[in-house]
């Protein structure tokens, strides 16, 4: 069995870069420059992927983490499994560590599965279990490596000319050679907000989600659309509300169903005008809570089953939803006068 190493274990390329205006220019530099990224490669992190799955592994704690692979280790595996040492070429590029360690994902799904998770003692795990699996930190990069991986799987060929791109070693591009077209890894804007009435917060639920979830409501943004448009017309269809004011809060890339770029905010609607008029088409149910509700659904730790009573919870920290929603409560605390 091979070791599997975190990434802040080995600090290879530390000679590279210190600090943060560093390590950018150096992943700008292995972005722009096929040479130096293919000899980086060779001493590198690897996160390693099964047709889109993470490889994960678990500590001694029961929690999980990504299984990091150093691209020695990597270019073993695939020699004892009889694969062509080549396809660690195929891997791209994702970060690099704070201790100044590149960080590659790369899918092997042309290896036996099962063969791989026995080299490396771990398994590999659909994404949207292992998202919630790992811990806030490790999260969003396993989702960026499986966005990137998912892109280029998906963009192979040139929609102008039909003809086959090509990557770049850091594989944060591909080109059409027929007609020069530069092809870049693409997110959907999205805009997810937190409407309050100044007393009360606004949660609604897809009939997708899972029992009693309520999240806060969420759009994709028409082409041409402000952020701010787009935050209006949802809430608008979604709700039938006229939202009054509007501010960011912060934003996160979110990998389901597929690359979105969400934007967090929080918006204000009339206390006077309150009345939920639902498109039942998009929401299955939208309901105002108050913040001794907000409290208690933020306190649910085990979710609830079928045949459960009904229990209200919220999407997990990982999600830019909890953090509008936490936001919100801290706010209504600062501003609750005692009697
Ligand atoms: N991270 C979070 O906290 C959080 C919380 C809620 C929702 N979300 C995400 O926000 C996204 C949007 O929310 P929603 O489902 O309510 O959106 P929505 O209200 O715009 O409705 C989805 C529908 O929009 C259409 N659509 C328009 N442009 C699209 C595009 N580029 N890609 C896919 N569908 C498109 C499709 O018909 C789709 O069924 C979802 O992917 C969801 O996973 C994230
Ligand atoms: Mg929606």
């Amino acid at each position: 069995m091979l070791r599997i190493l975190s990434s802040a274990t080995k600090c290879l390329s530390a000679r590279h870069c210190s600090g943060f205006l560093s390590r950018m220019k150096f992943m700008k530099k292995l972005r722009e420059d096929d040479v130096s990224c293919a000899a980086v490669l060779q001493n590198s992190c690897v996160f390693l992927f099964h047709h889109l799955s993470p490889l994960l592994q678990r500590t001694e704690r029961e929690t999980f983490r990504p299984a990091v692979l150093f691209s020695s280790d990597v270019l073993s595996i695939l020699e004892r499994l009889g694969s062509d040492k080549s396809l660690l070429n195929e891997s791209v590029l994702i970060g690099c560590s704070e201790q100044n360690q590149p960080q590659f994902c790369l899918d092997v799904g042309k290896l036996d599965q099962a063969a791989v998770e026995k080299e490396c003692g771990g398994n590999f795990v659909n994404l949207k279990k292992s998202f919630f699996l790992l811990t806030e930190a490790d999260a969003p990069l396993v989702a960026k490596g499986q966005a990137l991986l998912r892109w280029h799987q998906t963009n192979r060929f040139c929609s102008a000319t039909g003809q086959p791109t090509h990557r770049n070693q850091a594989g944060s591009q591909r080109v059409c050679r027929s007609s020069g077209a530069v092809y870049y890894p693409k997110m959907s804007p999205v805009v997810i907000v937190l409407v309050s009435d100044g007393r009360r917060c606004l949660l609604g639920r897809q009939s997708s989600f899972p029992l009693g979830m309520y999240s806060a409501l969420a759009g994709f943004c028409e082409m041409g659309e402000t952020l701010e448009e787009a935050l209006c017309r949802e809430v608008a269809e979604e709700v039938s509300l006229e939202v009054q004011s509007i501010s960011y809060s912060s934003s996160q890339h979110w990998p389901f169903p597929q690359s979105s770029f969400m934007m967090g905010c929080h918006a204000s609607v009339s206390p006077a005008h309150t009345l939920l008029s639902i498109d039942h088409t998009e929401l299955e149910d939208a309901r105002w809570f108050t913040l001794e509700e907000i409290d208690t659904a933020l306190q649910v730790k085990t979710l609830p089953r079928r045949g459960d009573p009904l229990t209200v919870w919220l999407p997990p920290k990982h999600a830019l939803a909890n953090r509008l929603i936490a936001e919100w409560a801290m706010r209504q605390r600062g501003n609750r006068v005692e009697p």
